[in-house]
């Protein structure tokens, strides 16, 4: 497995300054931190891979069965757990967890694996606001991880939690996640590190806000 991104520019609409120019980036199987900044551009390089937003110039490219930016790819390839969990409210966390499955064909039981995995069995019938933080956060980790992605984009999934949850998180990502699939984690929380095959510091892509340094 392989994303390969080459010469991309990307400016959100209505900007002037661009998040990305000229930019080239690849990355191999395992776990990869990024790391740098709040607003250097870890989220957007993340939903430029799931290609829910596309770069005015450049190109990406990944090696999964489906093309990247079609909707089978998105459907079927990339598991995304975005700052906002996007929970469906209504819905058990164990529907919650099944249906993303369900919906890229794969076997309901490698959902209940990850329910499992994720410390979420006596939460199954909870609907996700009456759960905490961290139980949320789990459900929706697991949420990504059921339809068995080659391509697994975690923003920022354990900040705010206590050491327990992240350690449950990191113990399931380490263990589980198989060696062909290419995870990729923004975060800012170091406690990340033991799990990670690499680590890139993204503050060299992106200027920094200067006026926040006159706040402190
Ligand atoms: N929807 C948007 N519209 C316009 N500009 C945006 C939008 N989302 C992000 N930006 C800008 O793009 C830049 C990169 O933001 P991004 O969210 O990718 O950073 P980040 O490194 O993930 O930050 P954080 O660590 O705070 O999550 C920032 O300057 C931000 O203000």
């Amino acid at each position: 497995m392989e994303i390969s991104i080459n010469n991309l520019t990307y400016r959100y609409p209505g900007s002037q300054t661009p998040v990305f120019e000229n930019f080239d980036f690849e990355a191999k199987p395992g776990i990869t931190l990024l790391c740098g900044f709040s607003g250097c551009g870890k989220s957007t390089l993340l939903r430029l891979i799931a290609s829910l937003i596309k770069p005015q110039k450049g190109t990406i490219s990944t090696t999964t069965q489906h093309r990247w930016s079609s909707s089978a790819y998105l459907r079927n390839e990339v598991g995304f757990v975005f700052q906002q969990l996007n929970l469906l409210p209504l819905a058990s966390v164990e529907r919650n967890i099944r249906l993303t499955a369900q919906l890229a064909s794969k076997p309901q039981s490698i959902a209940d694996d990850w329910i499992h995995i994720l410390g979420l069995d006596p939460l199954r019938k909870k609907k996700p606001t009456q759960l905490s933080g961290g139980q949320q956060q789990r459900a929706a980790i697991a949420r990504a991880l059921s339809k068995a992605p080659s391509i697994i984009l975690l923003d920022e999934p354990t900040s705010g939690l206590d050491d327990l949850n992240t350690t449950v998180i990191s113990n399931a990502l380490k263990a589980k996640i198989p060696s062909d699939a290419i995870c990729l984690i923004a975060t800012h929380d170091h406690r990340l590190e033991t799990i990670a095959h690499e680590i890139l510091d993204f503050n060299t892509f992106l200027p920094m806000e200067e006026h926040l340094k006159e706040m402190v």
